[in-house]
């Protein structure tokens, strides 16, 4: 299969081996007629859309990060903050969405503030549960930059929760991964949250 180094429209390009085939006997097992006019190619467009919804899965930390980290001195919180995320959950193929906001403080090594969106979407683009992508996120930039603290923390709507099961359509979920001195030191910690909560007052 062809693979693209970061995620990107081109994912869309190719179609997940054998998932059109499944998709048109997904339309007849829930009633629908595979064949009639708007479903034609609705096969073919679920093939897709898959091959980017799970694109993470060809990619690897590398891939996101590229040539991006780089020797700098200092050594206070770099914090990113809103990165939009899209994921599947693992239980019923539906999807989750939300932010993750991604803090670390340095130890000679930045990355570019890019690859922080890139690494999100490397691990929300899999199947998931919205707690493995926040370690994933959190261990990927310990793995890159081995900083003196890291800090993720996401927020996801989950719409198996929403649209079905207990249809609950305003309760959301946050996770957190908290590492080095963001673990050791309150202060560290409080500096995070209260940056991230400034943010959540004012939507
Ligand atoms: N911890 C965690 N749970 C999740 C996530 N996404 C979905 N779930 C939950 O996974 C659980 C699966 O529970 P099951 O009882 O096996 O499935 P179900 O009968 O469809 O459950 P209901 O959703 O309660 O109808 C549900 O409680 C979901 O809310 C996630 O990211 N993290
Ligand atoms: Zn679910």
């Amino acid at each position: 299969m062809t693979t693209y180094p970061t995620i990107s429209a081109a994912d869309e390009q190719l179609e997940v081996p054998g998932l059109s085939a499944l998709a048109h006997d997904w339309l007849s097992a829930i009633g629908e007629d595979p064949e009639r006019e708007g479903l034609q190619r609705t096969p073919h467009r679920v093939a897709k859309a898959w091959s980017f919804l799970t694109a993470g899965y060809h990619k690897t930390l590398q891939d996101a990060a590229g040539d991006a980290v780089f020797a700098a001195e200092g050594s206070e919180m770099v914090l990113v903050k809103d990165i939009e995320f899209y994921s599947m959950c693992e239980h019923h193929m539906l999807p989750f969405y939300g932010r993750a906001h991604i803090a670390y403080i340095p130890d000679g090594k930045i990355l570019g503030l890019s690859k922080f969106a890139r690494i999100v979407d490397l691990y929300s683009r899999r199947l998931q549960v919205q707690e493995r992508v926040t370690t994933q996120i959190a261990d990927a930039v310990e793995e890159l930059l081995n900083p003196r603290g890291v800090a993720v923390l996401m927020e996801g709507v989950h719409l198996c929760m929403a649209m079905r099961g207990v249809q609950k359509q305003n309760s959301s979920t946050t996770t957190s991964a908290m590492r080095g001195l963001f673990k050791e030191d309150m202060r560290t910690r409080m500096e995070f949250l209260s940056a991230v909560q400034t943010t959540l007052r004012s939507r």
